[in-house]
């Protein structure tokens, strides 16, 4: 019988030294602790870097005290259906009215592509962020985790994280850092687990989608 192999998109950033940074967040450095010679059988090396790194997810920690930590989170919301939205023409924020809301009615996993080509090698600090009532109305139709390819949902700037907030309310999972380059506005099933990092205020995430067929 013959059954059909679905595509697979790695929608993740590649983790090296050249991986853009939050400004101030430590340099990615992966060290070898042994190598193969005559003594050692091995290669084993081991990863400094900030929990917010590349393509990510923030646990509630990281924008509540109150909040699950990444080893704590119920993993349902990040494996399952999901819509990508193409907002390329969006501003400072993605609004409103930069969506169609005919296909996020019901979504319960949104990414949003802001950009036209992801700034691999060099920080954004100009990143599109999601304006809150955006997160408010996919709420409201029962999401359960909102991605975006930028680093942040809200500006870089900000010292009220409002879209955080508004997420938080409604108890739902972000993702952040995405490569959607090639990655038309549609459905697909997204796969993108956290490591159960005790304490972690967010997690590396490798961050797959999934042809439906
Ligand atoms: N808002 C970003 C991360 C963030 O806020 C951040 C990440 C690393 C170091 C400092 C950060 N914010 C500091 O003001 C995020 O949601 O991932
Ligand atoms: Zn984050
Ligand atoms: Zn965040």
């Amino acid at each position: 019988m013959f059954r059909a192999t679905p595509r697979i998109w790695d929608i993740s950033q590649r983790i090296g030294t050249s991986t853009p940074l939050w400004p101030g967040e430590p340099p990615v450095r992966l060290s070898r602790r042994a190598e193969i010679s005559s003594d050692c059988p091995v290669n084993v090396g081991a990863l400094t870097l900030g929990l917010h790194t590349g393509t990510h997810a923030d646990a509630p920690l990281h924008y509540s005290n109150a909040g699950a930590a990444s080893a704590d989170t119920q993993l349902a919301p990040y494996i399952g259906p999901c819509v990508v939205a193409d907002v390329r023409g969006c501003h400072a924020r993605v609004e409103i009215g930069d969506c169609d809301w005919d296909t996020l009615a019901g979504a319960q996993r949104v990414l949003f592509r802001t950009y036209e080509r992801f700034p691999y090698g060099h920080w954004d600090e100009n990143f599109a962020a999601i304006a809150p009532e955006v997160v408010a109305r996919l709420r409201e139709g029962g999401a359960l985790l909102i991605g975006t390819d930028t680093p942040s949902l809200d500006p870089q700037n900000s010292k009220t994280m409002d879209t955080h907030k508004e997420v938080l309310r409604g108890d739902m999972r972000i993702l952040e850092g995405l490569v959607l380059d090639d990655i038309s506005a549609g459905e697909y099933e997204l796969i993108s687990l956290p490591l159960a990092i005790e304490g972690g205020d967010a997690s590396p995430v490798r961050a797959v989608l999934r042809e439906l067929l």
